[in-house]
């Protein structure tokens, strides 16, 4: 039987990537490769109704309702510790898992990631990628497309332009190698609507091509 690439999404809302990945492994635009889990950390997401529709199993795993951290806590010590602990607990179970992944996609994943999680994933061998709406080096974070817009509305958008990106996650959000960019030219008289309608589209056939390319080579190291 043909080696297969186990990948794990995580995502936080919609998960219309995640239906996108789900959609190109069953039709083989994600050759080789199994989508083995899914993780959320909101419990409402629509995601998990994707992951059901397509027999997926998924777990809601989240820093405060799972008792990492206090809804009231303020303290910025205190929620660091909090985190580290999150970040720890959820890569202890990613790693023993008897499905584990070789490739994590962050699909809307919409919670950063510290030391404590990345360390004993990477030091594991497993890739992490993200999706991201803006081009390298801008709109770090959350809100990209909007803060981009404004600016555009601004009339301080470089170009007019802004992007997608999919790219290797790193401590620093947003700053890991990029593997794949679409720029994306926002028109006079667009609406935000139709600018984030236009992004998802192009979103849908990047997160493919990136998790498609990653996975095959992941199947070709393993094959050495
Ligand atoms: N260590 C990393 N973690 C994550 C990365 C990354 O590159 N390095 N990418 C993000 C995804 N992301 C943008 O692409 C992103 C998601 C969320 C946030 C953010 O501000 N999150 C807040 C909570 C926001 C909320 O709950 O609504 C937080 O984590 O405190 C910024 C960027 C995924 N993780
Ligand atoms: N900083 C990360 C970030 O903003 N991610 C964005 O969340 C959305 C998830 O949509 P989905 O839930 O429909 O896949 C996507 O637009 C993705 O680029």
């Amino acid at each position: 039987m043909a080696p297969t690439c186990r990948i794990l999404v995580m995502a936080s809302g919609n998960g219309s990537n995640f239906q996108a990945i789900i959609d190109a492994v069953a039709d083989g635009r994600i050759p080789n490769s199994t989508i083995v889990q899914l993780v959320v950390n909101r419990g409402k997401a629509y995601a998990t109704t994707r992951a059901d529709n397509s027999n997926i199993p998924w777990e809601y795993f989240n820093l405060i309702a799972h008792g990492f951290q206090a809804k009231t806590d303020k303290d910025p010590e205190s929620i660091q510790q909090a985190r580290n602990k999150y970040d720890a607990a959820l890569a202890k179970k990613i790693l023993e898992s008897n499905q584990r992944p070789d490739l994590i996609v962050l699909a809307g994943w919409m919670y950063i990631f510290g030391e404590h999680f990345l360390e004993p994933i990477s030091k594991e061998g497993i890739k992490i990628i993200n999706l991201h709406p803006a081009l390298p080096g801008k709109y770090d974070g959350a809100n990209a497309i909007e803060r981009a817009y404004d600016d555009f509305q601004a009339g301080k958008l470089e170009g007019n332009k802004t992007g997608i990106m999919v790219h290797y996650v790193i401590k620093e959000v947003d700053a890991g190698e990029p593997l794949m960019t679409r720029e994306i030219e926002i028109q006079k008289g667009e609406t935000l609507d139709q600018v984030k309608e236009r992004i998802h589209a192009i979103e849908h056939q990047l997160i493919v091509k990136a998790t498609a390319r990653v996975s095959q080579e992941i199947l070709a190291s393993k094959a050495q």
